[in-house]
């Protein structure tokens, strides 16, 4: 796989004529993501559109519920034949086991690949003092982040969100085969925004990332090709 195809950009926009303009802006992306705003608003004709271009999909709906709702979940974004799908590892072991069960069935019925299921860590725009002071959680940020990835793992879950500041570490405890997906990533000219842990692209990619989560940087840049290219020619340099 070539660095690029290692870059998935967010369609995080209203409406499938914004998502469609953006797709036809950036030809060269390979990956995409839809999240809760495009679903919420088109459903899933916004995966056939992407399907029928052969993009790959990244359906980031963050599922969190009790674990027979969350199976069902599983099952139905499973047979829409994505690539990645997410659930927050907060939804706890029980509903984790139950969603790892629910996209092989979900993608078996359908006749398609099962998706890869990865767990929410810690989102990205949670900072340590948020963790501390507004979740009452009483580890330290990194080492929480570590825990629900591991549970995640034990669960049978494929892989990570994390933010690229925790990617070393969930690489040497999660190993080589633990997918780890990093949102928050962002190039030294790009604003943080509400990203609270970032670091730039290269660095994400060399501290182990397998993919990149890349969005208004690119997708809210004044020229969103350009912004790509850099981002691409950043990363030839790690490869
Ligand atoms: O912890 C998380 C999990 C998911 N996201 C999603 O990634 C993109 C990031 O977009 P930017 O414009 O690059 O900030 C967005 O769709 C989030 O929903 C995340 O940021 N952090």
């Amino acid at each position: 796989m070539n660095t690029n195809e290692k870059i998935i950009i967010p369609l995080d926009v209203a409406n499938i004529t914004d998502a469609i303009a953006l797709m036809e802006k950036l030809p060269q992306v390979s990956f995409w993501k839809v999240g809760l705003e495009l679903f919420t608003s088109t459903g899933p004709q916004i995966l056939q559109e992407l399907k029928s271009r052969q993009k790959r999909i990244f359906l980031d709906l963050k599922f969190h519920d009790i674990p027979n709702t969350v199976a069902g979940a599983c099952r139905a974004a499973a047979s829409y034949g994505v690539d990645l799908l997410t659930i927050h590892a907060t939804a706890g072991r029980d509903a984790l086991k139950a969603a790892t069960e629910a996209v092989q069935t979900g993608a078996a019925q359908a006749g398609v690949e099962p998706p890869k299921l990865i767990a929410i860590t810690v989102l990205t725009s949670i900072s340590s003092r948020q963790l501390a002071f507004d979740l009452k959680i009483p580890l330290e940020l990194p080492e929480y982040v570590l825990e629900m990835a591991l549970m995640a793992q034990e669960a049978g879950l494929d892989g990570a969100v994390c933010s690229p500041q925790e990617v070393a570490q969930l690489r040497d405890s999660c190993g080589n085969e633990f997918l780890l997906v990093c949102p928050g990533v962002r190039p030294t000219w790009a604003e943080k925004g509400d990203q609270k842990r970032s670091l730039t692209p290269s660095q994400a990619l060399q501290a182990g990332a397998n993919y990149l989560v890349i969005g208004r940087p690119v997708t809210a840049a004044a020229e969103p090709e350009l912004a790509w290219k850099k981002i691409c020619e950043e990363l030839a340099t790690v490869a």
